[in-house]
């Protein structure tokens, strides 16, 4: 699992978004091969679809072969409600983008048979071929679409009754009155996260940091359904300062240093967004700092840059924080391609010659350092 920490909720918005429209670009989708998006609502990923209008308004993301799915959806509450989550995705995303209205697909809270509604969700997205990336937020009991506490952890899409927790929390979406609540929703289950390709979770805020820590430093637990992603070869969490305030002081030291470690042993051009690491940036031992492993960068050289770890601890994801226009993968014209026509790729979207820092930089703020028998070890082949 990859945990991306960012000072606040606009920086943690901006990576995130960064991040969705690379994986977008990177894909190349064409109408034979969509990219599959899962969607969620609330009010963290509000942001995050303002940056994705602005990157299509600039012509640097198409969504004409994405294909999306929504989370869940309130039940009994029509659609044209504003507070419908049919409602929000189109206010906030669906109406300003070039999505095909035949690729939205949401829960109808108001089916007539809502388990057969539930059924045709499930088999649409294995139809399209499984959902390539969940993007998805929590709430503050840990529920990950409205997958509430003790929710199966194999569950599928289908009806939920909301946790009280929820309804006061959701209530705030409808004039504070928790009487206007819908009591009961249609969610994707946390089988259908687990089983899309990759999970990108925000989570922001004090309110949700016992969440994330038990996500994170706890077991997997079904009172907590967001910890499922620990089971996930492919999740990523993005969280801003406020939300870690429950983790361990070591944890927080040791994924912050994941990125700078990585930055000064591989360097972002040698590592593919999602992780995979191709080489190292630099082998000449003259240009480390020397300076001895801590036991806490001990355990970063054992876990923290293994290539073989399939959830990939990336530094690619620095390049997320980036402005679109420096990354010079303004795919626009691309992604509208009809054919299969993938060819080679035009650009390396990760790559930034500003990424590869001095192996004896002295930015390292947590502790992290690379010393001599590390670089050694690693030019040799040394799989850490
Ligand atoms: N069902 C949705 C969840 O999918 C979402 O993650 C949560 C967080 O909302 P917010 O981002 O407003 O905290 O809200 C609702 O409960």
């Amino acid at each position: 699992m990859r945990l991306i920490i960012r000072d606040d909720p606009k920086a943690v918005a901006f990576y995130t978004a960064n991040y969705v429209r690379q994986r977008i670009n990177e894909f190349r989708p064409t109408r034979k091969r969509p990219f599959v998006l899962g969607l969620p609502t609330g009010s963290t990923p509000v942001e995050v679809y303002w940056h994705l209008v602005e990157f299509y308004k600039r012509g640097d993301l198409s969504f004409r072969h994405v294909i999306t799915f929504s989370m869940d959806e309130y039940v009994g509450l029509p659609r044209s409600h504003p507070e419908s989550y049919c409602a929000f995705m189109h206010r906030h995303l669906y109406d300003h983008i070039n999505l095909r209205a035949e690729n939205i697909h949401m829960l109808d809270g108001n089916a007539d048979d809502l388990a057969a509604e539930c059924q045709r969700y499930e088999d649409k997205i294995k139809e399209v071929g499984g959902i390539e990336l969940f993007l998805g937020g929590i709430g503050p009991d840990g529920h990950i679409a409205f997958n509430e506490p003790g929710s199966s952890l194999e569950s599928v899409t289908r009806v939920k009754t909301l946790a009280y927790e929820t309804v006061l929390s959701n209530a705030r979406f409808f004039g504070g009155d928790v009487n206007k609540v819908p009591k009961l929703a249609l969610t994707v289950g946390v089988g259908t996260v687990r089983a899309a390709r990759e999970v990108l979770l925000i989570i922001t805020g004090a309110h949700k940091a016992v969440a994330l820590a038990k996500c994170i430093e706890e077991g997997v637990n079904h009172m907590w359904t967001v910890s499922v992603v620990q089971l996930h070869p492919s999740a990523m969490i993005v969280c801003d300062e406020d939300a870690t305030l429950e983790l361990h002081v070591k944890t927080v030291r040791y994924f912050k240093s994941i990125e700078q470690v990585q930055e000064q042993l591989i360097g972002r051009q040698h590592i593919g967004l999602k992780g995979s690491i191709s080489k190292l940036a630099r082998t000449d031992p003259s240009h480390s700092t020397g300076s001895a492993l801590s036991p806490a960068d001990a355990s970063v050289t054992s876990s923290g840059v293994d290539s073989s770890n399939s959830g990939g601890d990336s530094i690619s994801q620095q390049s997320a924080d980036e402005d679109v226009s420096d990354s010079g993968d303004s795919l626009h014209s691309v992604s509208d391609i009809d054919d299969e026509d993938i060819g080679s790729t035009t650009a390396d979207v990760v790559a930034s010659p500003s990424a590869n820092m001095p192996a004896g930089s002295s930015s390292d703020t947590n502790g992290a350092r690379v010393n001599n028998s590390l670089a050694s070890a690693a030019a040799v082949g040394n799989p850490f």
